[in-house]
């Protein structure tokens, strides 16, 4: 288990101190899939920067199995920054070596002998789809079979932790999901655990089990991803159902709530339960459902008559959705 805790950042500046972090909280547990989302200027960089080692934190630390990290230094710091693998968004491979040569950069700084490099970069390879590019140069790959390069190279020290810096916002929307796939089963296959830093909604509901939101230098939410997805407010259930933010919230006199349910919720036939219930009509303003790591997540506007109200509510509360009232 990752646990941040109480992590902040200032930056002193000519013009006075900038907060990147201002006492964020995130727990990662080991082998899991974990996003950090966020807009530009939200902090994500200089999370990632504390959580890989290559920045400290003004206050606060970085426990990993408990132990603390933020605070190692010399030889114990070198060790722990070779537990953990970086994919980056530019891929940053170096252009005068080959695929190979590449890959093997990590295992020769760490001093692994000449047959063993070659043994396991040939593993390596052929875990990213790419052993027949071996000798090929980074200048002659695509954005995604470079990044999946990038995706060897981190994993050729054997890290427990895979951090991954906005590794697909350089990438097309198709090479984006492989490369999303590729990290998904070096999750699964492998036990690494992954975290990962983005702008992108989509890579947290597509790989992603569990997200923080960050938003300037906090913590806005947290949990599992389908979670998040079904609590109104939060960037990515706001994100994933846009119409809810568009749609007119007038009910003509009549009340309108919002209605969001998620997994075993989403498969009851709630609002014929609320309507038979409470004798009322119940009019759909706009709503969606969508399907999110495997769970169903639906969110819908609803207007009903004042007077059924707190029935509709109790009903829909009962069947397992959250109901708040909008108007
Ligand atoms: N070295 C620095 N000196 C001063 N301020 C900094 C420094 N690095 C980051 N900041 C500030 O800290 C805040 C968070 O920056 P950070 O780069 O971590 O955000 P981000 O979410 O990664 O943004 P982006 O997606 O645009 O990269 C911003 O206000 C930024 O201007």
């Amino acid at each position: 288990m990752i646990s941040i805790r109480e992590l902040r950042k200032v930056y002193p500046t000519p013009t006075g101190d900038v907060v990147a972090l201002d006492g964020v909280d995130i727990d990662v547990p080991t082998g899991r899939v974990a996003g950090v989302l966020g807009r530009s200027g939200a902090g994500k960089s200089t999370l990632l920067r504390c959580v890989s080692l290559l920045d400290r934190p003004t206050s606060g630390s970085v426990l990993v199995d408990g132990a603390d990290l933020s605070g190692l230094s010399g030889a114990d710091l070198l060790a722990a920054r070779r537990r953990i693998g970086n994919v980056f968004q530019r891929f940053n491979l170096l252009d005068s070596r080959t695929v190979a040569g590449n890959v093997a950069l990590p295992l020769e700084l760490a001093g692994e002998p000449r047959s063993r490099r070659a043994a396991r970069v040939d593993e390596l390879l052929e875990l990213v789809g790419l052993s027949d590019k071996k000798s090929s140069y980074p200048a002659q790959l695509s954005g995604g079979q470079q990044q999946r390069v990038g995706v060897a190279r981190a994993l050729a020290a054997r890290p427990d932790l895979l951090l991954c810096d906005e590794a697909t916002s350089a990438l097309d929307p198709e090479t984006t999901r492989s490369v999303l796939a590729l990290l998904r089963r070096v999750n699964e296959e492998l036990g690494v655990t992954i975290v990962l830093i983005t702008h992108e909604m989509d890579v947290v509901t597509t790989v992603c089990d569990t997200a923080a939101i960050l938003e300037k230098g906090t913590v806005a939410a947290s949990g599992p991803v389908a979670e998040l997805a079904a609590t109104p407010g939060t960037m990515l259930s706001d994100g994933l159902f846009p119409q809810l933010g568009a749609a007119d919230v007038a009910g003509d006199g009549r009340a309108v709530l919002d209605v969001s349910f998620l997994g075993d919720a989403a498969d009851r036939p709630l609002l014929s339960e609320a309507i038979r219930a409470t004798d009322g009509d119940v009019t759909i303003l706009a709503g969606g459902v969508e399907t999110v790591r495997g769970s169903r997540v639906g969110r819908l506007r609803v207007a009903v008559d004042t007077t059924a109200v707190s029935e509709a509510t109790k009903v829909l509360r009962t069947g397992g959705a959250r109901v708040e009232a909008v108007a």
